[in-house]
């Protein structure tokens, strides 16, 4: 049995990752990239599908963890009755992408500790045992294109396709435990110095999260909070190509025992958009290039195949399967790799997309002719698509509808290109933008509000809400104090607010294409958050913030989603989304207490 989704610790070295649960087990890791398959692959099964264990032998009487500051290097310690036991998790940064090196260190703080370890090493998502054989220095596994050199200080034990240690550690002892990946058919070729790459990985973390600006800031109350996310964001982020994945993982499910179980080990345009919103606002510039250069690649070609989401390398294809020899989380299946909505159309994206140029643009990032032709093209083809209907923002997998928040975003894009041109002197038709514009906005008045109701609704002809809307003020659709904005956000307070936590609609009856209810949605909390600051509703803000930090886990660490009445949190994990929340929420607070300081003062 998996354990539950925060009491995972997330490693990672920007090619892939590792979820280590809180007694010592890898229950997930995909090698060599985010979007591969799966060596471990206990957290969607058993141990059988795959994990590696490292844990005191004795009863644990207490375990804390914490990350090194400023990096993804997870630190574990058990308290047993014979002492004190720490691992050190962590992946080194490699400067080659087809070399990938998971490391534990064994470290015994006080007294001596039996100590085991169960290594399960299963290929192809869980399913495909490998070809074993021992080396001086432990084993080496071999699965078709996969071979992992597994070094152990320690002896080793085979037994029923598993290998196992049983072994003691005494005060002031370090062992090293190094799992290293490489292609079958080229020669093992990794730097055999644990301790070194220890160093220079805890250095490289560092000198990152050294250049945040937000520690600069005395007055900020959540530096803390702010920088884990951010750091976050960054290890999701797949460093060949700049590409940002929306979550590691793949299934966890939006409600224990239910279907909605999706594969976010992808680029989706829309949540790396916002993720890059919230890194430059925190002071980190050059991935902005980079991904400006990423997006350039995935979606060069006709602006019409322009798609919503692409694999790390801008790969169009990912196609949607089931994985049916995993049970699935908690037995919530089906396990799926690949994802459908890859052919949605989703108006919203080309709002996002051009909100995030334009913020690269305040920033004074280094004007790129390329990005401005793209932008041109997009706004072209969007011209003749923004009447269409759409799958939306949620990415519904029922009817395609007008959704309000897809138009209000179409809206967004041509005001960003007309900015463009008006304050950056860049060249584009801009009276025909212009005419756009105010065609899209006479729209949205007129059919995305509905006056019985007395709030802006999900599409044209419904009733019901849309946690999106509460993003109308912040991008500038109409200005906070508008009676349609406020009564809009109080409206989704009253019907998509459960146990004080957003619902992204209310999936009974939303004909949303799926089965079952979800739980409540993170990003949409924090944006409820953002909402209620930009109507003047400061303390109620910070009080909701004040919550959602306290869900949490011990590392700082948020799913998708949250169940309130579980009381545990639920989907992918851990989520850009819910992050990218975080830190817009957490600034724009301050903010707004700088403003109201300056404004009493
Ligand atoms: O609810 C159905 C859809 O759920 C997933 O989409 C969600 O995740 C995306 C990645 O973070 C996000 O961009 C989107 O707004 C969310 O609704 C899933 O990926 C879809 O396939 C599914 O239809």
């Amino acid at each position: 049995m998996s354990a539950k989704i925060e009491d995972y610790g997330f490693i990672g070295n920007m090619l892939s990752c590792a979820l280590v649960s809180r007694d010592g087990s890898i229950d997930w890791l995909c090698l060599p990239r985010f979007d591969s398959d799966a060596c471990f692959a206990a957290l969607l099964g058993t141990e059988e599908n795959g994990r590696w264990q490292i844990a005191p032998e004795g009863e644990i009487l207490k375990t804390h963890r914490r990350y090194r500051p400023g990096t993804t290097i997870l630190e574990t310690t058990f308290e047993t009755a014979e002492g004190a036991v720490t691992i050190i998790d962590f992946m080194p940064l490699s400067g080659d992408a087809q070399l990938v090196d998971l490391i534990r260190i064994v470290r015994c703080d006080r007294g001596r500790v039996r100590m085991k370890m169960d290594l399960a090493l299963r290929f192809g998502y869980g399913r495909r045992i490998p070809w074993v054989r021992k080396t001086d220095s432990g084993l080496q596994a071999v699965a078709g294109p996969d071979a992992v050199e597994f070094r152990a200080p320690v002896a080793l034990e085979g037994e029923d396709m598993r290998t196992g240690a049983s072994f003691e550690i005494g005060e002031g002892a370090e062992l090293p435990f190094v799992l290293s990946w490489h292609p079958s058919h080229r020669p093992d070729g990794h730097i055999w110095d644990p301790g070194a790459r220890l160093s220079e990985t805890e250095a490289w973390w560092r000198d990152w999260s050294a250049q945040c600006t937000v520690g600069e800031d005395d007055a900020h109350p959540w530096p803390d909070a702010v920088a884990r996310s951010l750091l976050t964001l960054k290890a999701l982020t797949f460093r060949p190509t700049g590409g940002i994945v929306a979550a590691p993982t793949t299934s966890l499910p939006e409600r224990i025992g239910g279907g909605r179980n999706w594969d976010y080990r992808y680029c989706w345009v829309r949540d790396a958009s916002l993720t890059l919103l919230a890194l430059l606002n925190s002071g980190y510039r050059s991935e902005a290039a980079e991904w400006r250069q990423w997006l350039l690649r995935a979606t060069s070609g006709h602006p019409r195949q322009m798609q919503i989401m692409y694999g790390l390398s801008g790969e169009q294809r990912l196609t949607e399967i089931e994985l049916p020899w995993l049970s699935g989380y908690e037995a919530s299946a089906p396990v799926r790799l690949g994802n459908a909505a890859q052919d949605q159309l989703q108006i919203d994206v080309y709002g996002e997309l051009m909100e995030a140029l334009h913020v690269g643009r305040c920033f004074m990032l280094e004007p790129s002719e390329a990005s401005w032709s793209f932008q041109r093209l997009l706004l072209e083809e969007l011209d003749t698509r923004w009447r269409d209907p759409d799958e939306g923002i949620w990415e519904v997998r029922g009817e395609a509808r007008h959704f309000t928040h897809s138009r209000v975003m179409a809206w967004v894009a041509f005001d960003r290109g007309i900015r463009a041109v008006e304050d950056y002197g860049l060249d584009g038709p801009v009276d025909r933008w212009r005419a756009t514009r105010e065609e899209i906005r006479d729209d949205i008045l007129a059919h995305g509000w509905n006056e019985e109701r007395g709030s802006f609704v999900q599409y044209y002809g419904g009733t019901g809400l849309d946690a999106a809307l509460l993003l109308l003020p912040a991008v500038g659709f109409l200005p906070p104090d508008d009676h349609r904005i406020v009564a809009t956000v109080e409206a989704i307070q009253r019907d998509l607010v459960e146990d004080g936590l957003v619902l992204r609609y209310r999936s009974e009856g939303a004909s949303d294409g799926l089965e079952g209810r979800e739980g409540t949605f993170l990003v949409c909390s924090f944006w409820l958050v953002d909402a209620l600051v930009m109507i003047g509703r400061l303390d109620e803000a910070e009080t909701l913030f004040e919550h959602l930090l306290s869900l949490r886990n011990d590392l700082g660490l948020l799913a998708e989603e949250y169940d309130p009445v579980a009381a545990r949190q639920l989907g992918n994990f851990p989520q850009a989304f819910s992050h990218v929340g975080l830190v817009n929420s957490a600034h724009n607070i301050l903010a707004a207490r700088k403003s109201s300081s300056h404004h009493t003062g």
